[in-house]
């Protein structure tokens, strides 16, 4: 067991949280807080305590089963136009969009529900800032989408919650003055300035930073080296180091290869019962088995915000992947804000919302943005 001391600032209200934090193979929790001041709009009296039962185990990915389908299903290739589709697909497509309405259709309705709390902002990379494409490393968002996004922030505080490797989505996203958590939400770190650009002051002189699984480094790195080797056989197919995470890419691999990349990527991975599979947008991900996911991230940051267990709070997260349900289905359970999943087809979710592609949650931002400060008040205000 290790102490870990984290320091937390918001740049938005000057809140600084000193937590300290004990990591152990298998749980996560924190010991001591300081209180920190209260949030504008939040409750802020959260306490900085976060408490995350002991871990369990979670399943490994059956690469026996069913889940090719569902590889297959959770990126499809081409999506049927509306003319082509079947009457129980159009069916099937109309219950879905019932349940899952467009965040852009209900947008009055949202807002109406955020009257009176303060909106926090969540956001994951791939596939809903950016369009998936081939090759993950060029998997860039375009120029309107950072400008938007920036102007999202001088409104709202807002995080991106990503599988990547925290620098490499910072690098695609370049916008200092956002909450980073990479890795799954393994490695958070908070905003290096503020909306105006000024420095964001620490304190100590220190950022937040958390990283529940930094034990887990030299391994990772090691399984990293063996899945290199391992996959060099298989045209199309590459691994990714998320630095507390692996992927492995299947998206270039010819199907009838994936049983087999999967079964070689599982003879690595059955060396480390430390270590986790799962499964997400054509691509099978290599994680410790920590308690701790994209839906604990979310908590840690508000949190680290000061708005845990605050009725006047309203997260709004934005993902693709099944790995945000974690994040979807803790909104759910807390009842607070809501989900909006980035699909064009039905899928199984805990979201509330759809929105169908990375362009709809740029539109969604904008509108966000021109609710809170209208382009008159904007001019002569400048963010
Ligand atoms: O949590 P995210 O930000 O959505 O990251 C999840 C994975 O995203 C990336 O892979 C996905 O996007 C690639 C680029 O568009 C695409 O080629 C791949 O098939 C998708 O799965 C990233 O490369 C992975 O490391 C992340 O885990």
């Amino acid at each position: 067991m290790t102490n870990q001391n984290v320091v937390i600032s918001n740049s938005e209200s000057g809140i600084n949280m000193s937590i300290t934090v004990a990591v152990s193979n298998s749980s996560i929790f924190a010991t001591t807080a300081q209180k920190p001041p209260p949030a504008p709009g939040g409750c802020g009296g959260g306490g900085g305590y976060i408490s995350i039962s002991r871990t369990k185990i979670l399943k490994d990915l059956d690469v026996n089963g069913g889940w090719i389908e569902s590889m297959r299903a959770s990126s499809p290739t081409h999506v049927k136009s509306l003319s082509s589709l079947s009457a129980a697909d159009d069916h099937h497509h109309n219950s879905w969009t019932l349940h899952h309405p467009s965040a852009l259709d209900m947008f009055d309705q949202i807002i109406e529900a955020s009257k009176g709390k303060q909106i926090v902002m969540f956001l994951d990379y791939d596939g809903t800032l950016s369009p998936i494409v081939e090759d993950p490393d060029k998997a860039f968002m375009s120029e309107a989408m950072r400008k938007t996004v920036k102007k999202l922030a001088s409104c709202f505080p807002t995080a991106i919650v990503s599988g990547r490797c925290r620098d490499k989505v910072y690098g695609f996203i370049q916008l200092s003055e956002l909450y980073y958590a990479g890795s799954h939400g393994m490695d958070i770190k908070g905003p290096t300035k503020s909306s105006k650009s000024e420095v964001v002051l620490f304190q100590d002189n220190k950022a937040l930073l958390f990283q529940p699984a930094s034990e887990f480094l030299p391994m990772i790195d090691e399984v990293y080296q063996k899945l290199v080797e391992k996959i060099k056989s298989t045209p199309g197919a590459k691994v990714e180091n998320n630095k507390f995470c692996i992927s492995v890419h299947f998206r270039c691999v010819d199907e009838k290869q994936w049983n087999n990349l999967a079964q070689e990527v599982k003879s690595v991975v059955k060396d480390y019962p430390k270590l986790r599979l799962t499964q997400g947008r054509k691509v099978l991900e290599i994680r410790p088995t920590i308690k701790w996911d994209k839906g604990k991230a979310l908590e840690f940051l508000l949190e680290a915000l000061g708005y845990a267990n605050c009725s006047n709070v309203f997260p709004i997260y934005i993902g693709d992947d099944r790995t945000d349900e974690d994040a979807f289905k803790v909104l759910r359970e807390r009842d607070e804000g809501f989900g909006i999943l980035v699909s064009k087809v039905p899928k199984d979710t805990h979201a509330s919302y759809s929105l169908r592609e990375p362009s709809e949650v740029m539109q969604f931002l904008q509108r966000l943005v021109h609710w809170k400060r209208p382009p008159l008040l904007r001019r002569h205000c400048r963010v």
